[in-house]
Parts: C-alpha cells; structure tokens; sequence
C-alpha cells in the first residue's frame, strides 16, 4: 500500500513507524470522553480498534494493524472516521 499518497488525504495524522498517529484538542474534557465513546462504537462496527491516550482534553490516537504488522486500508478507513467525529464535536 501506498503509505504516503493515502496520509495526503488526512491531513491531520502523521506516520511514526508502522503507525499513523493524530492528536486532537477537544473543547473540554466531557467532550473528549464524547468523542472516544463516538469512536468506540464505529471501532467495534468496523472490527478496528485505536490506540487512546487520554490527556484532559488531549487525545492522542494511534492505528496499526497488529494482525497483519503494519498498516493496513483499515487503518486508513478509521481515520477517515475519526477525522468525522472530531470534526462533529469541534475538535
Ligand atoms: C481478532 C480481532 O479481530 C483482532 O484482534 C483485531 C481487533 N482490532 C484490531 N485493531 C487494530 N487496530 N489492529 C488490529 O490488528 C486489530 N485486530
């Protein structure tokens, strides 16, 4: 897969290794936990899962696909997800 020509479409993630990583500022911490809850449900529709580190209304996210060992279109797909819901919330 071509990495970098699918990180030109989501503009807010960034490649660290086998991982693509974004971090959002959401308006306060309620809105955070609104946000991951958002993500978890989409997360579990799609069988894809991300890394969350939450940090008060800092949430840094990471996606992988450990089953496969690198980064897949699924990745890729739930980030374009993501991109949504931060967007819905103001983030
Ligand atoms: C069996 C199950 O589908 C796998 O463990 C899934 C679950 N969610 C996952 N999420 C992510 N991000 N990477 C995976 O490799 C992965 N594997």
């Amino acid at each position: 897969m071509d990495v970098d020509s699918r990180l030109a479409g989501l503009p807010g993630w960034r490649r660290e290794g086998d991982e693509i990583r974004r971090t959002l500022t959401a308006p306060d911490f309620p809105a955070a936990i609104r946000i991951v809850d958002e993500i978890a449900v989409k997360a579990e529709e799609l069988g894809h899962h991300p890394d969350i580190d939450i940090r008060w209304r800092t949430l840094h996210l990471a996606l992988t696909t450990h089953d496969a060992g690198g980064l897949t279109e699924l990745d890729f797909r739930l980030a374009a997800v993501i991109d949504d819901i931060a967007a819905k919330h103001g983030a």
